[in-house]
């Protein structure tokens, strides 16, 4: 694949004025027949409608806004990053609360549609997080039914499909003849994860449903990301546990404060991460700042350039 790296641009001399270094560029060509998931300057900016005694200032805007009862403000989650996942890759996504993660894995699974750029994939990804659809009032067995049925299976493939669901589960008879109110959020967990991956996605978004899982379960996911993995298909792992992160992942995505701040070797990033959650955590905010700053100015930016000089129309294959 064509990729070429421009050297950072350095300020000029002589110049009292303090601008921001330009980050490196990393220029990638696709289609490369090696993408599964491309972002190409894919930006989330969220408007929030505020009840009016909620804005601020004595200015004429905030007076004007005041005077009509409700206002809107908006909130950048995702400034515009691109990005390219190769297929057998597993993206590793970390970052304080807030940050933007799960907001970049709606982009990527298409549940919402980007503000700014665009996104394109291989196939429909599948996001699991805790809390996607299981029916509560039925049992876990019914579970394992409804929830092939709801991704598009015949019954008489879900039924082929039970016994490895329940292997991969780990949960025994009784267990699964409970209704699922009465399971623990790691059984419940387990079995959702049991079902969505299943199908066998190609391109397969956990947003920390790993973090309630025991030991046990974690090898059982850990097994079925590498199967998914050798399959060519790619996964997208959100978490907080960052042992998980390393442990599962090829790749790591820092996001901060709805930046991409670094992306590359697991333990590099979780490393940088790391020190700058225990800066924050001691409250030495400056320290952090001028640490991220620096991870971020050494991270270079991904241009996409299409090769033909057109990007494909809408969420479809690079
Ligand atoms: N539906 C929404 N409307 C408005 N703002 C939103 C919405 N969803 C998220 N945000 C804002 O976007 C930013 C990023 O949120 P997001 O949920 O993507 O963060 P996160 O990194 O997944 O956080 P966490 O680790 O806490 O789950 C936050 O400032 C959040 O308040």
């Amino acid at each position: 694949m064509p990729q070429q790296k421009d050297a950072p641009a350095t300020a000029a001399r002589g110049t009292r004025r303090r601008t921001a270094p330009a980050r490196p560029t990393e220029h990638i060509s696709v289609p490369d027949g090696q993408s599964a998931v491309v972002l190409d300057e894919v930006g989330m900016t969220y408007t929030v409608r505020a009840a009016e005694s909620l804005v601020r200032g004595q200015g004429a805007g905030a007076r004007r806004r005041r005077a009509s009862g409700m206002t809107t403000s908006t909130v950048e989650a995702l400034r515009p990053l691109s990005l390219l996942v190769r297929r057998g890759e597993s993206v590793g996504v970390i970052g304080t609360n807030g940050s933007g993660k799960s907001t970049l894995m709606k982009l990527i699974t298409g549940q919402m549609q980007p503000t700014a750029g665009s996104v394109y994939a291989t196939s429909t990804p599948i996001m699991l997080g805790v809390n996607a659809a299981l029916v509560r009032q039925v049992s876990g067995e019914d579970n394992i039914l409804l929830g092939c049925l709801a991704m598009g299976m015949s019954a008489a493939t879900a039924a082929k499909k039970r016994d490895q669901i329940v292997e991969l589960s780990g949960l025994d008879d009784t267990a699964l003849s409970l209704p699922l109110k009465a399971y623990s959020s790691g059984m419940a967990a387990r079995l959702q994860f049991a079902i969505a991956t299943s199908v066998d996605p190609d391109i397969l978004v956990i947003d920390e449903a790993l973090n309630t899982g025991d030991a046990q379960f974690r090898e059982r996911t850990r097994r079925r990301i590498d199967h998914l993995r050798e399959q060519a298909g790619c996964v997208f792992l959100v978490s907080h546990s960052l042992g998980t992160i390393r442990e599962m992942c090829t790749r790591v995505v820092w996001i901060e404060r709805g930046e991409l701040t670094m992306d590359g070797d697991p333990d590099e990033v979780v490393d940088a991460y790391r020190k700058y959650t225990i800066m924050l955590g001691r409250d030495r905010l400056k320290q952090a700042r001028i640490h991220r700053q620096k991870c971020l100015e050494a991270t270079a930016l991904t241009r996409i350039d299409w090769a033909d000089g057109h990007e494909p129309t809408g969420h479809t294959a690079p």
